[in-house]
């Protein structure tokens, strides 16, 4: 892909993740550099990846052509004003936000530019396996969609979305997602301790199965999800005890009610920043 000047302003998690796949991809780490307010991410970042750090977001602003918009979403405002106090920063350069909640339309309000890409990428980025959706207005260019999409897909999957909302659709059904999942894990880990394996043995079977149920799914593109678990299901048998528990619980309606939850909370966001 591109090589362009590319700068992280906030170097969460969820930078450190877009980093270490783009550096693990073979993006070169003199064309990447991240701004934080404290010392201590940064140092580390550099030492990892020997990256460019500042604890100065108008120098990296400056350097880059493009700025990945990182820090939490009630932060954006604040940061937004401050380095549009040293005017005409980002002026021309692509502006590419990751946050929750704030719309194109908010950025370009905060920021006074257009040449915006709105995304959501979720944390298994850091391993090479995000999952990001994307979305731009039609006035950003093809190089710029284009820059963008492979710099996601160098840690990930992608996927556009035709409409702004369908980020905060994205947001509830893979960018919260592997939360869900590590949740899901936990409540198993935690019951496999309570049948008396140890803490380490609860976290091999849980990880081991998690790990091949996803490689299941994943190896067998024409296999509905539904015939991998009937795979797994013998008539009469113990898995078949389990999955109808779930089913009387409405594990479904669950999962549903959840997965709206996020999306409402994305979309309050959007009126809220
Ligand atoms: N964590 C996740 O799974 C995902 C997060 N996101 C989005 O990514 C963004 C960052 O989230 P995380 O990395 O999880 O948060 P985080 O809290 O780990 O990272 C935010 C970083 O921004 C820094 N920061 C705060 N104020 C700043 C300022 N004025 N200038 C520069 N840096 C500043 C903080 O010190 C912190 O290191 C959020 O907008 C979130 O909506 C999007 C997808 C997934
Ligand atoms: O919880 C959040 O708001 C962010 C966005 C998606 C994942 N983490």
């Amino acid at each position: 892909m591109e090589h362009r000047n590319l700068a992280f302003i906030g170097a969460g998690n969820m930078s450190r993740s877009l980093i270490s796949g783009l550096i693990k991809a073979g993006y070169p780490p003199s064309s990447i550099m991240a701004a934080n307010p404290s010392k201590g991410k940064l140092s580390q970042l550099a030492k990892e990846f020997g990256i460019g750090v500042s604890q100065d977001n108008s120098e990296v602003a400056n350097w880059a052509q493009v700025v990945v918009l990182a820090v939490k979403p009630q932060m954006m405002a604040e940061m937004l004003n401050a380095l549009g106090q040293t005017a005409q920063l980002l002026s021309g350069k692509l502006l590419i936000s990751i946050a929750a909640g704030l719309s194109v339309t908010r950025l370009t309000e905060l920021t006074g530019q257009t040449r915006i890409i709105r995304t959501m990428p979720n944390t298994p980025s850091l391993l090479g396996l995000g999952m990001t959706g994307l979305y731009a207005s039609s006035a950003i260019n093809q190089d710029d969609r284009d820059y963008a999409e492979q710099m996601m897909q160098a840690v990930g999957k992608t996927l556009w979305l035709n409409d702004e909302d369908g980020i905060n659709k994205i947001t509830a059904a893979a960018g919260s997602a592997p939360a869900y999942f590590f949740l899901f894990m936990e409540a198993m880990a935690a019951h496999a301790t309570a049948l008396g394996f140890s803490a380490e043995e609860a976290r091999l079977l849980v990880e081991q199965t998690a790990l091949g149920a996803a490689n299941m799914v994943s190896a067998n593109p024409d296999v509905s999800l539904s015939e991998l678990r009937a795979q797994v299901t013998s008539k009469g048998g113990t898995t078949a005890q389990a999955i109808a528990h779930f089913q009387a619980q409405a594990l479904d309606t669950l999962v549903a009610d959840a997965m709206n939850a996020a999306l409402l909370r994305a979309r309050e966001l959007e009126t809220q920043l």
